[in-house]
């Protein structure tokens, strides 16, 4: 039985939309990591009071409003939610707000999302369309109708969306561009803002309104994260064992859902009872061909199944991969072909045709994720060793204790 700390995308998205509530909030079971502390230390930043609730390695959090406050800094670290869910809030602060993070966050894009409030009325000082940049914010912001490209990322959208019942007029938000990629992070927004109250209209393809109004205090059970369960899933299916993620919920938005499925088809059996999700491994590993563009975050891992796989895969739909962390599809394809694997990177995603594996050192780029998909390959493949493991802690620190005792070390 694995227990996997809170989700990531619901965590930051609890903490922004608490902050801008009428009344204080409890999250429970939240997140400690560095994504969701740079989140939070973001909005405290900006004056909210976020407390700490209880002990233990993720204590809840009692979120409490206030009115929003610049002259403040902001360190994104290289949280994609932090640079995207953050600059609008900011224009509801009286005061300047500076953002910059990790040299690598600067590379990820923001542009469209820049763009997009200045058209709401924003004053915002950038570089190049991209961090650092400062948001002057006066304490309101006018709102109303945007059209921008979010296809490089779907955290543009939501940023906007989030902040939208706060401004004076709502907010209508119009993606026009090539497919948007992660689209239940969307729903997730979406689902998250009418749970804290808001209305939201998303009846049509590519177009959200939000409408301007009060966002209530709530007392919120944050999720176990998916996308952080499919290495110890992983593991059950390749090497014919058996796990249990613990509290696996019922339904969800978050894209690691999609997990029962994908594993499923690569030779996995997936039960889902009350006290959560078991994968069985049947000793078959299976190649796969599936387009990951709406669940892009899980492509690390299910790259390192496909790598031991029995057969080929073809990983599609994921060029925005390139603007993550890190280039993921270079990353993947050079670290697994640096183990004797065969790998090509198509530009829209990848094809892996197993080979026998070496060990080796697997380079990780500061992507957590990286971290993960190696210690799946070095279960089946001895001495790999994994470079720079701490870099996991950008969304779960302890994975090296839980990797161990689900081990039975
Ligand atoms: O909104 C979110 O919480 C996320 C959206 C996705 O981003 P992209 O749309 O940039 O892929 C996902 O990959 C990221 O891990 C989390
Ligand atoms: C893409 C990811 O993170 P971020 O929120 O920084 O975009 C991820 O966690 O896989």
């Amino acid at each position: 039985m694995v227990e996997v700390p809170g989700s990531k995308s619901v965590t930051n998205r609890a903490l922004v939309l608490a902050a801008l509530a009428d009344a204080p909030s409890y999250l429970r079971r939240p997140l400690h990591s560095r994504d969701t502390l740079l989140m939070a230390n973001g909005l405290r930043a900006m004056g909210v009071v976020i407390e700490e609730q209880s002990s233990g390695a993720h204590p809840d959090w009692y979120v409490i409003p206030a009115a929003l406050r610049g002259d403040a800094r902001v360190d994104v670290g290289n949280a994609g939610t932090v640079m995207r869910f953050l600059p609008p809030v900011a224009t509801l602060a009286e005061g300047p707000v500076h953002f910059d993070g990790d040299p690598r966050s600067r590379q990820r894009p923001l542009g469209p999302l820049i763009e997009a409030l200045r058209a709401l009325g924003a004053r915002v000082d950038d570089t190049a369309g991209a961090l650092p940049l400062t948001v002057h914010g006066t304490g309101s912001l006018t709102g109303g109708t945007v059209t921008l490209d979010a296809s490089s990322s779907s955290q543009l959208v939501s940023g906007l969306l989030l902040s939208g019942p706060r401004f004076n007029l709502g907010v209508e938000v119009r993606h026009d561009g090539p497919p948007l990629p992660s689209l239940p992070h969307i729903a997730m927004t979406v689902q998250m803002l009418r749970q804290a109250g808001a209305q939201v209209d998303d009846v049509t393809e590519n177009l959200w309104r939000v409408s301007p109004g009060a966002l209530l205090g709530q007392d919120l059970v944050i999720e176990p994260d998916l996308s952080n369960a499919a290495p110890f899933l992983a593991a059950a299916l390749v090497t014919g064992g058996r796990v249990t993620i613990r509290d696996w919920p019922e339904r969800t938005a978050q894209p690691g859902d999609a997990l029962r499925d994908l594993f499923g088809r690569m030779g996995g059996e997936c039960e889902l009872r009350e006290d959560g999700l078991t994968l069985r491994g049947t000793g078959q590993v299976h190649g796969i061909d599936a387009d990951l563009h709406d669940v892009g975050e899980l492509t690390p891992v299910v790259a390192a199944v496909a790598a031991l796989a029995d057969s080929p895969s073809r990983l599609r739909g994921i060029a925005h991969l390139r603007r993550h962390e890190t280039d993921r599809l270079a990353a993947l394809a050079k670290e697994i072909n640096g183990l004797g694997g065969d790998v090509t990177d198509t530009g829209d995603g990848l094809v892996i045709r197993p080979k026998p594996l070496h060990g080796g050192v697997f380079a990780t780029y500061d992507d957590h994720r990286l971290v993960m998909a190696a210690a799946v390959i070095g279960l089946v493949v001895p001495g790999v060793e994994i470079e720079n493991v701490t870099t996991v802690g950008k969304t779960l620190p302890e994975f090296p204790e839980l990797w161990t005792r689900m081990l039975g070390g």
